[in-house]
Formats: C-alpha cells, sequence, structure tokens
C-alpha cells in the first residue's frame, strides 16, 4: 500500500529524540541542515537518478557520469552553494567520478605542495574547472613502495625545462583515477634527477591533453585500465594508465613548496619542514574516515529497516511470526555494526578537529605532535575502512537472499566501497606504519620523552603492565574507566610484547620482517583503543534532547565489548580481563542488545538518509518491500519480453530435438 508507513510500529518504540540525535549524527544544527536540504536538493533531480546503473553499459555509465557531473557543476553555481554545500551535493549525487580526484588530491596536492606562486597560477583555473586534475603516483610496478616508483623527471638546463620520461612498461602510471579520459592535467610523481643526481620521488604538475580538443599532447599515450569490479559501480570512474615519451616540462611546474631546482639545476631543500605534508595527509585521510561512516551507516539503515520488516517462522505460542532482528544471533551481528557507525561517527569529528590542530601547529612551527597525527590517521583509516568493507558484506549476509539482489542497495555500496581498503595507502602496509611509530615509542618509554597525543596512555606504563581489571559484575563493564583501563592494557601489552621480541633479533629490519602480523596486530590495537576513547569522551560531553545521551551510552558499550567478545584472545593472553570478567561483558553485552532493540530502527533514521540516497528497496523509509521488489524486478531488461531474446536460436532447438533412443 503506497503512503502507509510499515515500519511505524518501530518508530512508535523509540525511547529517544530522534530529531536531536540527528543533529548529534550531523555534527551540529547548521551541518544537518545543510545536509538535510542538499539531498533533498540531489534527490528530487532527475539528472541524477541512479537506478539504472546496473544495466547500463560501460560507455553509456561513464558518458552519464559525464552528464550529472556537468549538471552538478551547473546547479552548484547557479545556487551560488557555498564549498560545504558543494561537497555535501557531489557526495549526495554518489556517483564514483573524475571530479572526486580532482577535487580530493589534484587540489589538495597543490595546496599542500606547490608554493604561494604555484597555488596562485593554478588554484583559480583548478577551481573554476578549466582544467581537470587527478593524482598520477601509482605505477604497474609499485604502489605502496612511492621511492620504487620509475618515473623520470630529469632536468634540462639548456631549456630550463624538465624532462618527463618512463623509461620501462612498469614504469607507466597505472591506476590514477580521472586520469583515463578525462584530466587534462594531473600531479606526476617522478623520480627528480639533476647533474645525473637521483634526488628520490617529488611531485610535477603536468599537462595531458590539449584545452582545445581533448587530444593527448605529443609524447602522452594515456588511456582507462578497464573494467573493474562489480557491474555499474566504480566502473563510473575513468582509472587510467599513462606514459611518457621524453615529454617536456617548464621548470617551475615542479611543486617547490619543499624543494626545488634552480635555474642552474641546483637541487635546493626549502627551509619548510617535510612535515608539511601530514597536513594534506591527515585532510584526506580524515574525509575516508568520514566517508567510511558513511558507508557503514548506509547499510546499517538498509539492514536494520528490513530486518524489521522481514518475518521467518512463527513464534513457539503462533501468532504472526518472528521479525528477524528479533533473533539474537541477528542482534549479535547488527548491532555493533550500528555502535561502529556512530563509532566512526565520532572519530571522523574528532578527526576533523585534529586536522585544525595540525593546521595550527605547522603555521606556529611546532612540529612535535606531528608524527604521532601522521601515525595515527593513517591507523584509523585502515581500522576504520577495513572494518566497514567487512561490515558492508556482513549487512548483505544479513538481509538473505535479497541482500543479493542489486536492488537492496548492497552489492553496489560493497564494490564501489572495498577498494578504500587499497587506495591511499594499502591497509596493512598502513598498519605496519603504525607499529613502527608504536614500537619507537615504546622505546623512549622512561627516557623522559611523555608520549604524547593518542599514545599519551602509554606514558603509564608502569601502571598498565601490571594493573588488574576491577570488574566485579557485569554493570561494571559500563564504567568508562574500566573499559578503558582493559582496553590500554591490551593496547600496551601487546606493542610492549612485540617491542621485547623485536630485541631478541640482532638485526631490528630483519625482526621486524619476521614479527610483521604481530606488530599489525599490536597497531589495530592501538588504533580500536582510539575508536573507543573518542566515542567514551563524546557521551562524556554535553548531549541535548530526551533520552539521546543514554542511547548513545548503549552504542557505545555494545561497541567496546563487542570488540572485547571479538579479540578475546587478545584480552586474555595479555591478563588485561580474567575469563570471568570476560564471560560478564558477554551477559552486558546481550542486556545492551535487548535494551538497543526497540531504538534500533529510529537509530538509523537518525542518519536521515533519503530513498535516493540509501538507493535500496529493502531499506526504503516506508518498509514497503515487496511490492517495490517486483516493481523493480519488473523493469529489467529481461522482462521486456515475455519469451527471450535467443529462445529461437538456442532453447526451441534443445526442446525440440530428436534424441537418439539409445541415449534415453
Ligand atoms: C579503485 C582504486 C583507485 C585508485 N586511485 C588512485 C589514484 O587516483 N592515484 C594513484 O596514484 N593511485 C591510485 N590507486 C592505487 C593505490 O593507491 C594502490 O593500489 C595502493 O597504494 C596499493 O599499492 P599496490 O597496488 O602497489 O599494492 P601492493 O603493495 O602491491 O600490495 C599487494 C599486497 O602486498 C602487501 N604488501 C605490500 N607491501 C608490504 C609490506 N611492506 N609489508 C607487508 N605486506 C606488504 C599488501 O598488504 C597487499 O596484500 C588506486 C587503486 C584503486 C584500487
Amino acid at each position: 500500500m503506497e503512503g502507509v508507513d510499515h515500519l511505524a510500529d518501530e518508530r512508535n518504540k523509540a525511547e529517544f529524540d530522534v530529531e536531536e540525535m540527528k543533529i548529534v549524527w550531523a555534527g551540529s544544527r547548521h551541518a544537518f541542515q545543510v545536509s538535510n536540504r542538499i539531498s533533498r536538493l540531489v534527490a528530487n533531480d532527475p539528472i541524477f537518478e541512479k537506478s539504472k546503473r546496473a544495466v547500463m553499459s560501460r560507455k553509456e555509465l561513464f558518458k552519464n557520469t559525464l552528464k550529472k557531473s556537468a549538471h552538478a557543476w551547473k546547479m552548484i553555481n547557479e545556487l551560488r552553494l557555498s564549498d560545504e554545500e558543494s561537497i555535501r551535493f557531489r557526495s549526495f549525487m554518489d556517483q564514483p567520478g573524475f571530479v572526486d580526484l580532482h577535487w580530493g588530491m589534484f587540489v589538495p596536492a597543490i595546496k599542500g605542495q606547490g608554493t604561494e606562486e604555484q597555488q596562485q597560477k593554478w588554484l583559480p583555473l583548478a577551481n573554476n574547472m578549466q582544467i581537470i586534475g587527478c593524482y598520477a603516483q601509482t605505477e604497474l610496478g609499485h604502489g605502496s613502495h612511492v621511492q620504487g616508483l620509475e618515473t623520470t623527471a630529469t632536468f634540462d638546463p639548456q631549456t630550463d625545462q624538465f624532462i618527463i620520461h618512463s623509461p620501462t612498461q612498469t614504469s607507466s602510471k597505472w591506476w590514477p583515477g580521472g586520469l583515463g579520459k578525462v584530466s587534462t592535467h594531473a600531479v606526476v610523481y617522478a623520480r627528480l634527477i639533476t647533474n645525473g643526481k637521483d634526488h628520490g620521488v617529488h611531485g610535477f604538475i603536468v599537462q595531458l591533453r590539449s584545452l582545445d580538443d581533448h587530444s593527448p599532447l605529443p609524447g602522452i599515450t594515456v588511456g582507462d585500465i578497464g573494467m573493474k569490479f562489480g557491474n555499474g559501480a566504480y566502473n563510473s570512474m575513468d582509472n587510467g594508465f599513462l606514459k611518457f615519451d621524453h615529454f617536456r616540462i617548464p621548470r617551475d611546474q615542479m611543486l617547490m613548496r619543499l624543494s626545488k631546482v634552480t635555474r642552474e639545476g641546483k637541487y635546493v631543500a626549502s627551509d619548510v619542514p617535510r612535515q608539511l605534508v601530514y597536513g594534506t595527509m591527515v585532510f584526506v585521510r580524515q574525509s575516508i574516515v568520514s566517508n567510511a561512516s558513511n558507508a557503514l551507516s548506509r547499510a546499517v539503515c538498509i539492514a536494520t529497516r528490513y530486518s524489521a520488516v522481514r518475518r521467518q517462522f512463527a513464534s513457539q505460542n503462533g501468532g504472526t511470526e518472528t521479525q528477524v532482528i528479533d533473533y539474537k544471533t541477528q542482534q549479535n551481528r547488527l548491532f555493533p555494526l550500528l555502535a561502529s557507525a556512530y563509532a566512526f561517527r565520532f572519530v571522523g569529528e574528532w578527526l576533523k578537529w585534529l586536522y585544525t590542530d595540525v593546521t595550527q601547529r605547522l603555521e606556529a612551527s611546532d612540529f612535535a605532535t606531528l608524527p604521532e597525527a601522521h601515525a595515527c590517521t593513517a591507523g584509523l583509516k585502515s581500522m576504520t575502512t577495513s572494518a566497514t568493507a567487512d561490515g558492508i558484506e556482513e549487512c548483505r549476509k544479513l538481509c538473505g537472499g535479497h541482500g543479493y539482489l542489486w536492488c537492496s542497495g548492497l552489492p553496489e555500496l560493497f564494490a564501489v566501497y572495498v577498494p578504500a581498503c587499497t587506495y591511499e595507502g594499502d591497509n596493512v602496509v598502513l598498519q605496519l606504519q603504525v607499529a613502527r611509530f608504536l614500537m619507537k615509542t615504546v622505546s623512549q618509554l622512561g627516557s623522559g620523552k611523555a608520549p604524547a597525543g593518542t599514545t599519551e596512555y602509554m606514558g603509564r606504563a608502569q601502571h598498565l603492565l601490571k594493573c588488574r581489571s576491577s570488574v566485579k559484575k557485569a554493570e561494571d563493564w559500563l564504567n568508562p574507566g574500566m573499559v578503558l583501563e582493559a582496553f590500554e592494557a591490551r593496547a600496551l601489552r601487546m606493542a610492549v610484547s612485540c617491542a621485547n621480541n623485536l630485541s631478541k633479533f640482532e638485526n631490528q629490519e630483519q625482526g621486524f620482517s619476521e614479527l610483521l602480523a604481530d606488530l599489525v596486530e599490536a597497531a589495530i590495537a592501538h588504533c580500536q583503543l582510539i575508536v573507543v576513547s573518542k566515542f567514551i569522551a563524546k557521551i562524556e560531553g554535553e548531549i541535548k534532547g530526551k533520552g539521546v545521551k543514554n542511547q548513545l551510552k548503549n552504542l557505545c558499550y555494545i561497541y567496546a565489548l563487542h570488540l572485547l567478545h571479538k579479540h578475546l584472545g587478545d584480552f586474555l593472553s595479555t591478563d588485561s580481563v580474567t575469563p570471568e570478567q570476560a564471560s560478564l561483558a558477554s551477559h552486558q553485552l546481550r542486556s545492551l542488545y535487548s535494551q538497543l532493540r526497540p531504538n534500533a530502527v529510529a537509530l538509523v533514521d537518525a542518519f536521515n538518509y533519503t530513498d535516493h540516497y540509501l538507493g535500496s528497496v529493502l531499506g526504503r523509509y516506508d518498509g514497503n518491500v515487496y511490492p517495490k521488489l517486483f516493481e523493480e524486478a519488473l523493469k529489467d531488461p529481461l522482462n521486456d519480453s515475455v519469451v527471450p531474446d535467443g529462445y529461437h536460436e538456442y532453447i526451441r532447438p534443445l526442446i525440440k530435438q530428436h534424441i537418439r533412443s539409445a541415449r534415453l
């Protein structure tokens, strides 16, 4: 039935003020109002319709993306949207495309690594989209190992130019988004060579295509790398390859904020410290963490609403069938993901603060906390994207068979989301960077250098290495101090254990290689502690609205205790909790699930997602799932005719074949 809210009963059960929770989720009343307005603007514009993506050919999908991007740009200008509104607009369009790299990587790279003059020259062109840029770092042969890149930029003092060249096949750039078919320019990373000396990898602004007819400039070979995972999905993006054949650019197109090459070809490191690049990295990674909470909350919203609609098996005393959300197994899989979506939201909010803090410190030439900020953002990018990718797939399974349908929205969400575990740093490689930082911090304990920021707890090593958890009853697991102490003890003890094992090796690098797997586990424990501690800080702050704080407390402890349950081996083997305390945590977790249950649908309503953004028949706001599943099925091109194409060639001859009796 149209117009009926099939989830009304669920919404009536809510024990908190959903409108206030929407504001908490958005970050502020202003942010909520912007999101609310812009999401509806996009949803009501037929150009941004997206249900046909799965059945479009690659070329149609790509052209449709160009059309949407051009329309979005027109709207953004006509409506004079602010930067904040434009970012929201592009995110609600929900279509991966070249603009993501233009705004997300090309512009920040020029801002972070370009000199004042370079910024003045290039940023206005980029900001008006008179040039379109991408970020060309990865090559066919090397991604993670950036220092292994092979593209060269050799200074020619005769002409005052750099000669950009791809000396081998493996030196071809491979993967940059927006490169394949659209970008006119790229920030290209290449080995800088002056007077025969290799100065390592540096960034250069390179024009790739003519601004008149879009053809590649002489000396440049460029194209798309081909279909990627999933139909539709990320294939709207033109990830590309690029080869240079002695291609020349003026000297002033090397990004020269951190180091420069003079007219005479002398390499000069600038007095601006290299840590400056950390600012850009923190910016990019905080937006990835915030995207993680968007993607996970979308999946959780779909799975929660559908779990409340879906019924299987009559209850023991007969009557109506049980809503699958009432099964404890469903709750045990779904509610920690709901809690994780909120947890990642708040840690993302904190990372925004960290970015401002880092920027201010850079301006004041205070670099002391930057390595810690760098390690923590690398770890959080890795941890939140891995958990989100796994979480989306779990949500698909939580929706049973219908979750596998394209129109559930989950397959596409998964296909678009999973590469986040790889781009901007492979998640394992990033955790190893965190581990290196942790090992350094442990080695400096007792040296008088107090650990800062998110490693501050390591300064209490003497206590944390020997303390015993004082949890005695299930309710103690709702005590923030006791929860934090268990997570701190586990993280520190794992890091110290790695450091002890490392010290047994004569050669530290060899030891590091041997212990990689343990080091990654220690890094993950540290990152989980950060997320738990930021969630606890959030619930300890002022939160308005009837019952809102109470719901957030439940979610916070579900997040923490579920992690404790999942990584029980770590907690037990480090003696951070006893088996009895672990069993009390499981008991408390079950009780929290029961308290969350009546609020589940309202907690996902608080994300305030439009049906357009969710793009899911199963996650519809009104819960009217079954008639809409039929409608979607009937729209499939296979149902255009009752008898399919190919019947006369392949089915009829089969059915009508004359089978020799010997075969019967
Ligand atoms: C969808 C998508 C979009 C992208 N967009 C861009 C872009 O716009 N611009 C750009 O320049 N690049 C882009 N990339 C490339 C991306 O940044 C790289 O793929 C990424 O950095 C991983 O590097 P790799 O492919 O070399 O992986 P590899 O490093 O080859 O990883 C292979 C395996 O080896 C492991 N491994 C590697 N090194 C170590 C180590 N030291 N210790 C332990 N294990 C290790 C990894 O964990 C992984 O399991 C994109 C990639 C994808 C998938």
